[in-house]
């Protein structure tokens, strides 16, 4: 469905997306992750025509976009924003790119009742949008982008401006929606909670290139580096050097999984993995910090050397905050990323 191709964008000399190859197939969600500046929206933008690129090329449905203008790429775009039209009602909004296209008045009403019922908001469409709430604002921008049928759906930060809960549900929502309409979707998004629910595939962004791109489960077990790794929220990562079964890092030797690669590496150690020993038997360390998390508590452990670990422990195991305990690691638990600054 869509192509990139040695995508370059560049400002002022700076490649603000280098050389980006990437493949989106129809019916896909591929969701965008990554931190502030590594050229997420730039990506949206050039594949919807609004930013020029400076190499490589974009193809829809195997076509050349070059010389398409934006409004005939037959992509629909939603910004975090919604950059909704506040003198227009909710069935003006929603019509928007069906009047663009020149559809008949009455296509145009029957579609618009058809989208609100869809996104939720049946019946919606005289009110003024400055009169909805942010979630409903949200449906409507993306009633307004679905209604042309869009081959391909972009999402920029679409549930951006809206409070935890709310975001949780609509994501849960926005999957149903796109399963049953067969919509093929690249969305942008920082947080990784949103992408996780939402993606059949997840891309990772660092610097205008993809550093890893797998489904959610490839990406969520097997992290191609440290960057990635820490991107997705993990904690406990240090340098290592993996010969055999085991790894030598600033916390001792730590067992590493059948079949790790080997060398210079960085090590990833799940917070399950971390468990109790006796004392003498393991990395000893203090306990500087306790979380309750429901029924587990998450522990922070201060060894004599190198940055601190978490780990995660059963109520009644988890030692109390000051105690010093020896720590052994779990291989299983161990993950060995690709060489990386870490
Ligand atoms: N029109 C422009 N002129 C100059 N620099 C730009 C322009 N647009 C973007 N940039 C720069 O390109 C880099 C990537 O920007 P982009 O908006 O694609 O990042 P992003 O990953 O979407 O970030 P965010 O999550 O903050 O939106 C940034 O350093 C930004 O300052």
């Amino acid at each position: 469905m869509l192509t990139l191709t040695g995508a370059t964008v560049r400002f002022a000399g700076r490649a603000v997306l280098d050389a980006v190859d990437l493949d989106v197939a129809e019916h896909e969600i591929v969701c965008v992750l990554g931190p502030s500046g590594s050229g997420k929206s730039t990506l949206l933008r050039a594949v919807a025509g609004l930013q020029p690129l400076d190499g490589g090329r974009v193809l829809l449905g195997g076509a050349d976009q070059a010389a398409v203008p934006v409004h005939r790429r037959g992509v629909g775009l939603m910004f975090q924003d919604h950059q909704l039209f506040p003198q227009r009602d909710v069935a003006g909004n929603v019509a928007f790119g069906l009047r663009m296209h020149g559809a008949p008045k009455s296509e145009q009403t029957a579609r618009v009742e058809e989208l609100l019922d869809l996104v939720g908001l049946p019946g919606a469409g005289r009110r003024a949008v400055s009169a909805l709430s942010g979630g409903e604002q949200q449906r409507v921008a993306l009633a307004r982008a679905l209604a042309p049928r869009p081959r391909l759906l972009m999402l920029d930060e679409p549930l951006g401006q809206l409070d935890r809960g709310l975001r949780e549900r609509l994501v849960v929502e926005l999957r149903r929606l796109f399963g049953t309409l067969g919509t093929t979707v690249l969305a942008v998004t920082h947080d990784q909670g949103e992408a996780f629910a939402l993606a059949d595939r997840i891309v990772v962004m660092r610097d205008g290139r993809i550093a890893q791109s797998g489904t959610p489960l490839d990406v969520w077990q097997a992290p191609a580096d440290a960057f990635v790794a820490r991107f997705l929220g993990f904690d406990n990562i240090v340098p290592a050097t993996v010969a055999g079964a085991a790894a030598t890092t600033v916390w001792g030797k730590i067992p590493v999984p059948d079949g790790a690669p080997q060398g210079e590496r960085s090590l990833l150690v799940r917070p399950a993995g971390v468990r109790l020993a006796p004392s003498g038997d393991g990395l000893a360390c203090r306990v500087t910090a306790r979380t309750f998390r429901g029924t587990r508590v998450t522990v922070t452990l201060q060894p004599a050397e190198g940055p601190f670990l978490e780990a995660e422990f059963g109520l009644r195991e988890a030692p109390e905050g000051g105690a010093e305990v020896d720590v052994v690691f779990e291989a299983e638990d161990v993950v060995v990323l690709g060489p990386s600054d870490t």
